[in-house]
């Protein structure tokens, strides 16, 4: 199956530190990815390539979404415009509109295929008044699926912390991806909210159909959900495989230093 997500030696230097060196990297519709290392292996950098944070040194970020299957080169474009491609990601700190509702902060998801533009928001016709109800029906709709449409009301601080990142991923899903970048979504969560975490992304790509690419340090999380797993360490891949066959590598064993790496 060709990849809908490719990419290849991708670098980035930052003044003399290299903190990508030439990584490759896959993703196949339907999968869930993870990538991992030890802390500064390289991990955010390579997300922020991808995602337009970053205009990469060298490499090509390829994409292949699964409507209209033609490869595109993305290096270089705006994080928009990398949302409008069908690429959404979450963050290593949490960044909702804390002061604004749960469903609000979804709707602002949305945004990105509204058709009104700014004369449509101003004169308020029926077309664009149409369009808004359309968008609370859809992220009401996105907060169910997440188990989060009792809280539609709330504001997003007044949400335990399990289920802010929750909504973070309720957001990202609102841009109507076809894969999620997901940056330590287990990071400060309790054990019995890493498992609902653990349910969450299994069924988003369950019913939705959208593949995950995931930043994590919660083994046993990745061990039980991950396809497939990239190693990096010092901005190089290491090793790539299944669970399996990573928690048995010896480059893997040696950069983690004799940590724990099989859950
Ligand atoms: N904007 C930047 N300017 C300079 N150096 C940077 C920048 N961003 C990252 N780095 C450096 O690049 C290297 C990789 O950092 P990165 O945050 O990508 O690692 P990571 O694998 O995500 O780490 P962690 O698991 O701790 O989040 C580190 O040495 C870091 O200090």
């Amino acid at each position: 199956m060709e990849p809908i997500l490719d990419v290849q030696q991708l670098t980035m230097d930052f003044g003399g530190l290299r903190a990508l060196d030439k990584v490759d990297l896959d993703v196949r519709q339907g999968e869930i990815v993870a990538l991992i290392g030890p802390n500064g292996a390289g991990k955010t950098t390579f997300f922020n390539c991808i995602t337009g944070i970053y205009n990469p040194t060298g490499g090509d970020v390829m994409i292949s979404p699964p409507k209209n299957g033609a490869a595109q080169r993305i290096n270089g474009l705006k994080p928009n415009r990398v949302t409008e491609k069908g690429l959404a990601r979450t963050f290593q700190n949490i960044r909702l509109f804390q002061n604004m509702t749960v469903l609000e902060n979804v709707m602002i998801g949305c945004h990105c295929r509204m058709k009104a533009g700014i004369l449509g928001a101003v004169l308020r016709g029926i077309s664009t008044r149409r369009e808004e109800e359309a968008v609370v029906q859809k992220s009401y709709s996105i907060l169910k699926k997440i188990g989060l449409d009792k809280h539609v009301n709330d504001f997003a601080k007044n949400l335990p912390y399990g289920a802010q990142r929750r909504l973070e991923i309720a957001r990202a899903m609102a841009t109507e991806p076809f894969m999620l970048l997901l940056d330590e979504p287990a990071a400060g969560m309790n054990p019995h909210e890493t498992q609902e975490l653990d349910e969450l992304i299994l069924r988003i790509r369950e019913s939705e159909g959208i593949s995950i690419l995931l930043i994590e340090h919660d083994m046993k999380l990745v061990m039980s959900l991950s396809d497939r797993i990239f190693v990096m360490d010092y901005g190089k891949k290491i090793a790539q495989g299944t669970p399996a066959a990573i928690s048995k590598n010896s480059d893997v064993i040696k950069a983690y230093l004799g940590e724990e790496i099989d859950a």
